[in-house]
């Protein structure tokens, strides 16, 4: 039976007059790797947002292992999700071991006092946090740059310490936003094979791509996002041979445009607003 760690029910998030995300259902199970695709301002990055916590849905639930998260981004990380993000988000001038135990603080125990005082107590989780943050480096093939500096680090390793970073929450479910973007075709393949890996530890993996190759190669299913709504979702085979998928990316008009609905009530807004303006206020625009 597969066991849903994420469910996000009757997701909506809305900015003024544009719905960027519309009533989206959405699970990740237990042991799965999902891929959220999507033409460019299709709404994964709000998607992602609204999952953890850095936007509060204007309607709808996110829970985690059935219970509903509060849209608080910290006390997301507390319960099990942790993130990447599309631009990096490094610590640059602290040193790769440093960042990694940055992750680490959503599970360390040992309060202010303690490591003010600088107690026995904070020592040993000192020494144990260290410890697993080395495991972690070990994990992702950094373990031999644990003094450098996060911003002399190539591209692609300072993608992989941001990953490191993450998983030092000990999430059940990690979110890659993008995580090949800038990539060469060989730091590309060793990320698949770190996604991979990371599933195998038993950790489920949502990642937004737009590299349509290592998406499709990666995931168990795939959930493709046009205009903030879900057109379809199913295994790579099935996604791929959607002829809608197709056409949301070459940009033709497809039957059940989700976007038509959208344009309509825009357009009616709009009217609306022009009828009962005697000014000439001025009137946003809603793409
Ligand atoms: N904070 C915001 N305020 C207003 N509009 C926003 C905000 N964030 C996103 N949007 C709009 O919501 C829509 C969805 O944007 P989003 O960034 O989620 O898409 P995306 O699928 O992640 O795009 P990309 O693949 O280009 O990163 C876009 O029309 C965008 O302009």
């Amino acid at each position: 039976m597969t066991t849903p760690v994420l469910e996000a029910r009757d997701v909506t998030m809305r900015f003024g007059g544009l719905t960027a995300v519309r009533s989206v259902d959405f699970t990740v199970n237990a042991g799965e790797i999902v891929g959220l695709i999507g033409p460019n301002g299709a709404g994964k990055t709000t998607f992602f947002n609204c999952l953890t916590g850095l936007y509060v849905p204007t309607e709808g639930t996110v829970s985690y292992k059935g219970t509903v998260l509060p849209p608080k981004p910290h006390l997301v990380t507390q319960a099990g999700i942790a993130r990447t993000f599309q631009n990096i988000r490094l610590f640059a001038n602290m040193t790769v071991l440093e960042n990694v135990l940055v992750g680490r603080h959503t599970r360390t125990k040992e309060g202010l006092w303690s490591a003010l005082l600088r107690g026995p107590g904070f020592k040993k989780a000192e020494r144990d946090s260290e410890e697993r943050a080395m495991e972690l480096l070990e994990f992702i093939g950094l373990a031999h740059k644990r003094d450098h500096l996060a911003r002399n680090l190539p591209y692609g390793e300072q993608r992989k310490l941001e990953i490191a970073r993450a998983m030092a929450s000990e999430p059940g479910l990690l979110l890659l936003d993008e995580p090949t973007a800038g990539m060469n075709p060989q730091e590309t393949r060793a990320t698949e094979e770190l996604v991979f890996a990371i599933r195998d530890k038993g950790i489920a993996v949502l990642l937004i791509e737009h590299d349509m190759r290592f998406v499709f190669n990666l995931s168990d299913r795939v959930a493709v996002l046009v205009q903030g709504e879900k057109l379809v979702e199913g295994t790579p085979d099935v996604v791929q041979a959607d002829e809608r998928v197709v056409a949301a990316y070459l940009g033709e008009p497809f039957e059940g445009d989700p976007g038509e609905a959208e344009a309509a009530e825009v357009e009616a807004a709009e009217a609306a607003a022009d009828a009962t303006s005697t000014t000439s206020s001025t009137k946003g625009e809603a793409q």
